[in-house]
């Protein structure tokens, strides 16, 4: 094990210096392309500032056959577009894979200085990121890049599950975790086909109702409430991540014409913690933004809460309800959120800046 006052050493000489804290950049939405594909390639430059993360997708959905074509071709992208302020990540092949060492060694020196986070797929534990770890070091130092490459896992193995605070805390790399339902049901042999979502079938039913004679009816209609099959996950994952200083998010909703369904699905993961979500088909970015930016009520409220807290500590009473100390806490991860999207997102700061304007008591 690593001494911490090591922690913070390049892990190569003449690789930049780790950082000591994960930018807190918005990623509302990471959205998925995939550099082999024309079409969805040739939109790239026009979705630069309408999202806040650009991935280029190597591994699954890319097919086997076109993983150099989606390679080079992310190379060329990286090359060409100016991001702006939207940010370049890349998802590499799973480490086994024949590809993962040709994606870093041809990426890193290519585009190494406009790539943000390097999203892995399928880590089981921490040995999977200190290799990738001192991999990017190398990497890094030989194209003489002057920030480090953060690095993104996908939970998505029972093993990598297990292992999560461990692989949270292995790098000061480590800029945050997704979810990966598809994958990570096939490991633990769930019982369900979907791409993330719901199941009809993980419910609980209310009870049944009494008869005269005082048995149950259990044949009677009953309500049933349909569960999330996600919860533990992505709770263990806002967890890990919150206790690393790192950032949770959720991971794919396959039905992509179900926007109703996926929006659910985000706002569950938002109201638990996480910060944004990926986006695999362009329906999805609006819904995403919109999700995990604070509502235009909340903040509201919240600024109320600042206020009428004056210096943050006792207890008041506003609008019928108790604040306090704990509760000004949970506001202001409301207001620093909206704050850092009002400074990237033109539109929401129109919407958050007109609450100022309000009449005193609306
Ligand atoms: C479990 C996991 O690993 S999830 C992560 C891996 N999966 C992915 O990355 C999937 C990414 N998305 C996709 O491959 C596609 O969106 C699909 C296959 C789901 C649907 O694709 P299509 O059937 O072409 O969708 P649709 O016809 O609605 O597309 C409309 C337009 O948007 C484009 N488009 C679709 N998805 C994307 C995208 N992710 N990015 C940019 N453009 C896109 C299409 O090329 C099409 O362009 P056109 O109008 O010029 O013809
Ligand atoms: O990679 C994502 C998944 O759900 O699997
Ligand atoms: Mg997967």
């Amino acid at each position: 094990m690593r001494s911490a006052k090591d922690f913070f050493a390049p892990l190569a000489v003449g690789a930049p210096a780790p950082v000591r804290e994960v930018p807190a950049r918005p990623s509302r939405a990471i959205h998925f392309f995939d550099p082999s594909n024309p079409k969805m390639a040739a939109k790239v430059p026009a979705m630069v500032g309408t999202v806040d993360v650009l991935l280029g997708n190597l591994e699954d959905a890319v097919k086997a056959d076109k993983k150099i074509e989606a390679r080079e071709g992310l190379v060329r992208i990286g090359q060409e577009v100016d991001f702006g302020p939207t940010q370049l990540w890349t998802r590499i092949n799973s480490l086994d894979s024949p590809w993962a060492l040709d994606d870093l060694t041809t990426l890193v020196p290519a585009i190494g200085h406009k790539l943000d986070v390097v999203m892995v797929p399928k880590v089981q534990g921490a040995e999977d990121i200190h290799y990738v770890d001192r991999l990017l070091a190398q990497l890094e130092a030989k194209a003489g890049l002057e920030r480090p490459i953060l690095v993104h896992a996908i939970l998505e193995t029972a093993r990598g599950v297990a292992n999560v605070e461990e692989i949270c805390g292995a790098s000061p790399r480590m800029q945050g975790l997704s979810l990966g339902p598809a994958d990570l049901a096939a490991d633990r042999r769930m019982k369900t086909t979907r791409v993330g979502g719901g199941h009809p079938g993980y419910l609980v039913r209310q009870d049944p109702p009494k008869g005269e004679d005082g048995t149950a009816q259990i044949e009677a209609q009953r309500a049933t409430y349909q569960q999330d099959l996600w919860h533990y996950t992505v709770a263990r994952m806002v967890d890990a991540c919150a206790a690393h200083g790192i950032y949770p998010y959720y991971g794919p909703f396959g039905d992509i014409t179900d926007v109703v369904a996926c929006e659910d699905q985000f706002r569950n993961a938002f109201l638990l913690g996480c910060v944004g979500t990926w986006s695999l088909h362009p329906k999805q970015i609006a819904i995403a933004n919109r999700v995990f930016s604070p509502s235009v009520e909340d903040i509201r409220h919240a600024r109320r809460v600042v206020a009428a807290m004056g210096d943050g500590t006792g207890a008041v009473m506003l609008d019928g309800k108790m604040e306090d100390d704990a509760s000004l806490k949970q506001c202001l991860v409301m207001v620093d959120l909206a704050e850092q999207l009002a400074a990237i997102d033109p539109e929401l700061k129109k919407q958050y800046d007109a609450i100022d304007a309000e009449p005193q008591g609306a």
